[in-house]
């Protein structure tokens, strides 16, 4: 797994550091988020792709988490994970749920209006469709390796129009 999610940046934010002895090398959130996504993608069985999201509220709290993966009920042994056939219904193109749908799908809060969304790839224009109509106000992204990619320069019009914050995710760890 890559491993720059967690290179922890050195935080102090105590006043009293000195006297309470409290440890300052600790991941700040996005880190800790950024982390979750990626070890999520670790759970894909697809060969070529891996992806993890982690959808979080405005309170820092976990709401939902996914990778891509097959449809639930639709063994993952049985569908391809190939996409060299000519024939497109032997390619995963049609049967792969993407991470962001599946964390979206998984939320464990009724409404996520307002949420981030941490996602280890840049979204597809299909899964930005359905993080728009969640509420989902942010996406920070870790790779964009995908962002030639048709799919991903209509994601950015729509993320455009629709208002809602893309950042590159972006960790410094400072040595001091
Ligand atoms: N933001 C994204 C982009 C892609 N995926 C998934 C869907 C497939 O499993 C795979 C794409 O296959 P590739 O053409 O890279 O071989 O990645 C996703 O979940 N989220
Ligand atoms: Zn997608």
């Amino acid at each position: 797994m890559d491993t720059r999610a967690f290179n922890g940046t050195k935080t102090d934010d105590s006043p009293h550091h000195k006297l309470s002895d409290k440890r300052g090398w600790y991941i700040n959130w996005d880190e800790y988020f950024m982390a979750i996504a990626l070890v999520s993608a670790q759970r894909s069985k697809d060969p070529v792709t891996q992806v993890g999201a982690c959808i979080v509220n405005k309170d820092n709290r976990i709401v939902g988490v996914g990778y891509n993966g097959m449809p639930n009920g639709c063994s993952d042994d049985d569908l391809p994970w190939g996409k060299s056939s000519t024939n497109i219904l032997e390619t995963k193109k049609f049967y792969v749920c993407h991470a962001e749908m599946n964390a979206i799908m998984n939320k464990i809060s009724s409404n996520i209006e307002g949420c981030t969304i941490f996602v280890s790839l840049f979204p597809c224009n299909e899964c930005t469709k359905i993080i728009i109509q969640s509420g989902i106000k942010s996406v920070v992204y870790y790779d964009d390796k995908n962002i030639h990619k048709a799919e991903a320069k209509a994601s950015q019009v729509m993320l455009k129009k629709a208002n809602i914050h893309i950042r590159y995710y972006m960790n410094f760890s400072v040595e001091c």
